[in-house]
Formats: C-alpha cells, sequence, structure tokens
C-alpha cells in the first residue's frame, strides 16, 4: 500500500516549445508541511496547478492517495484544497456568501454546510467577519479567507501556491501559524521562494529549479548541504599558528580581527573534537569554537546553480 498522498511519477509540462517543468519526481507524505522552493520562473505554479487538476500536464502521472487525476480527476480532486496564486475570491460577496458557494462547489450535504462554514471560519479566524464584503477585508484575511475554501470540505491534501506573497510581516506571521496547525492534521504543500519562509514552516523541502527537482530532503539536510570546512576558535592562551597548521586535516590558520582565530579543515567537522583534545593537552585554553556553516542563500545558490552547471 503505497504511504503517500501525492506520487507524482516523470512529470513534464510545456506551454508551448520551452518545456516549464522537465521529468520531476516527488513522493509526498499523508500529514505535515512540505515546502516547494525555487526562483521566480522555477516551475512551482506549474507544478501545483497540474497537481491539483487545474492544468493537464504534457506527460507523466500524478497520483493523489493512488488514485490517477487524469482518469479519475472527481474523486481524486474531492481529497484537495487549492489556494491559487491568485486567490480565486469574488469581491462583491461577503465571507458567508463566498464560503457557502464554495461549500456547493465542493458539493457538501446542504446539512452540512453551516458546520463545515463553522468550523472553517474559525481555523481561520475570520468568523467575526463573517457579514464583510470580501473587498473590504486587508490583504491578510483575504488569504485567510482563501485558506479557508481550501480546507472547508476538510481534503486530504491541501495545496497553498506562495500564501504569504504582498502580506506584511505580522501577517506573514499569522497566516505560517494558520498553515502550521493544518498541517497537524493533513498535507500541506506550500510553494514559496523565500528561504526562511520555507524554513520556518516546513518540515520537508523540494526545491525546482528550471523546472527540475534540486533538492529533496528535510529543513535539517538543506541546512547542512555544503558541509563546513572553516571553524572559529578563541583561546585564552592561543598557540603559535604553525603549532594548529601541523594537525593533520588543517589546511590553514589565520587570525580574525577580533582576536579570534579561523582555521580551514578539509577533514570530517568532527576535527574539531582533535583541536578540543589537544589543547586540553597542551594548555591552549580554549573557550570557544565554532563551526562555520554556510548561509541558507549559498546553499539556495548552489542548487539553483546545479541545473545550469
Ligand atoms: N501560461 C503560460 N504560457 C507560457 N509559459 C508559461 C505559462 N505559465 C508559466 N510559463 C513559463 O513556465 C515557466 C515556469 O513558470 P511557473 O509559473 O510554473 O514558475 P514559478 O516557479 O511558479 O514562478 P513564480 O514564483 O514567479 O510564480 C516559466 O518560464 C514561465 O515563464
Amino acid at each position: 500500500m503505497n504511504k503517500s498522498i501525492v506520487k507524482i511519477e516523470h512529470l513534464s509540462h510545456r506551454y508551448s516549445t520551452a518545456w516549464a517543468i522537465k521529468d520531476i519526481n516527488l513522493d509526498i507524505r499523508h500529514k505535515g508541511i512540505t515546502g516547494l522552493l525555487g526562483s521566480n520562473g522555477a516551475g512551482k505554479s506549474t507544478t501545483m496547478n497540474i497537481l491539483c487538476g487545474v492544468l493537464n500536464q504534457t506527460e507523466g502521472s500524478v497520483l493523489i492517495d493512488n488514485i490517477n487525476l487524469r482518469e479519475h480527476p472527481i474523486a481524486a480532486k474531492k481529497l484537495i484544497g487549492f489556494l491559487p496564486q491568485n486567490a480565486p475570491l469574488y469581491l462583491d460577496l461577503t465571507v458567508d456568501e463566498y464560503l457557502t458557494h464554495c461549500a456547493h462547489m465542493r458539493l457538501i450535504p446542504k446539512d452540512r454546510i453551516k458546520a463545515a462554514m463553522t468550523e472553517a471560519k474559525e481555523r481561520c479566524g475570520i468568523a467575526h467577519f463573517s457579514k464583510r464584503l470580501l473587498k473590504n477585508l486587508s490583504g491578510g484575511y483575504k488569504q485567510r479567507v482563501g485558506i479557508a475554501q481550501a480546507i472547508i470540505h476538510k481534503p486530504k491534501l491541501v495545496v497553498l501556491d506562495e500564501p504569504t506573497n504582498g502580506l506584511d510581516p505580522n501577517q506573514i506571521a499569522e497566516v505560517r501559524l494558520l498553515i502550521k496547525e493544518i498541517g497537524e492534521e493533513r498535507s500541506v504543500i506550500f510553494s514559496s521562494h523565500i528561504l526562511s519562509e520555507v524554513q520556518a514552516t516546513c518540515d520537508t523541502i523540494k526545491m525546482i529549479e528550471q523546472g527540475r527537482v534540486v533538492f529533496t530532503g528535510t529543513v535539517n539536510d538543506f541546512n547542512n548541504y555544503i558541509a563546513p570546512n572553516s571553524m572559529l576558535l578563541y583561546f585564552s592562551n592561543a598557540p603559535e599558528l604553525s603549532a594548529l597548521k601541523a594537525i593533520p586535516g588543517i589546511t590553514g590558520a589565520l587570525p580574525t580581527d577580533n582576536g579570534w582565530l579561523r582555521l580551514h579543515f578539509d577533514a570530517a567537522p568532527e576535527i574539531a573534537e582533535t583541536v578540543v583534545e589537544l589543547s586540553a593537552r597542551n594548555g591552549w585554553k580554549l573557550r570557544e569554537i565554532q563551526l562555520e556553516r554556510s548561509s541558507l542563500e549559498e546553499i539556495f545558490a548552489k542548487l539553483s546553480n546545479k541545473v545550469k552547471s
């Protein structure tokens, strides 16, 4: 039995002659939050639109909970809630009118609609705006209504295309929290080109660049994608640089402006343990040690360049 809520195999799409995505393979679990990361134009929206049955792929297949989306679109789409990049809101409707319309579209039985709306509104913190026209809501609240329509039928999978785009920092924090709550009981996929966003919200990262998957793994795997090759040390009784350079695996030692020493190494990061041991043995009085990790931007740039090289 396939444990994935989404299984994408050899997915490719071209709008005209150029391929927007090429041979994408993804597996997404039943619970948790997956971040689809990628620069502008990388292919995130194309992938999401195909995944939600809005766009027919040129090649490849999409299974939603083992149901082939192309062969059984209605059954598969019942399992999905989708907030596209531009929320599909009717601005002249009130929140209640709009969500009632969405509930009908989602074929929720008439006697269940009120309860479904109440639950979705409470979840998204918009119950107090039930009678407000959508055009009179702030950007953050419009986005919450967009998320409410995506969860009103309690789908197993919620797909959100750049849900925090255009929001102010407070609204971003609120929407992130909401996404986290939704991800506790179902699978959420959301796209973003903002690294810190994906980092703060997701368990798993899938990164697409130029239509290809260049990374898949946990947030931790992403942060450690480039192994560190330098460390900063502060000694009270610093040794001669030559003593440090003589340690096997150390390729360089340089003082920094603020009294620290930077060691470069080509060995495993565990080389730090050797330095600590030598310091204790030789009375160098090591007070602090820090491995220097690559910034997220450096990792992003390295992964972006992977498809270009
Ligand atoms: N309707 C379309 N017709 C032709 N080309 C398109 C169309 N939609 C997207 N593309 C192209 O397909 C590629 C992938 O676009 P897509 O919108 O999927 O990327 P994205 O990662 O979502 O980008 P963004 O973050 O800017 O929304 C881009 O080169 C884009 O120009």
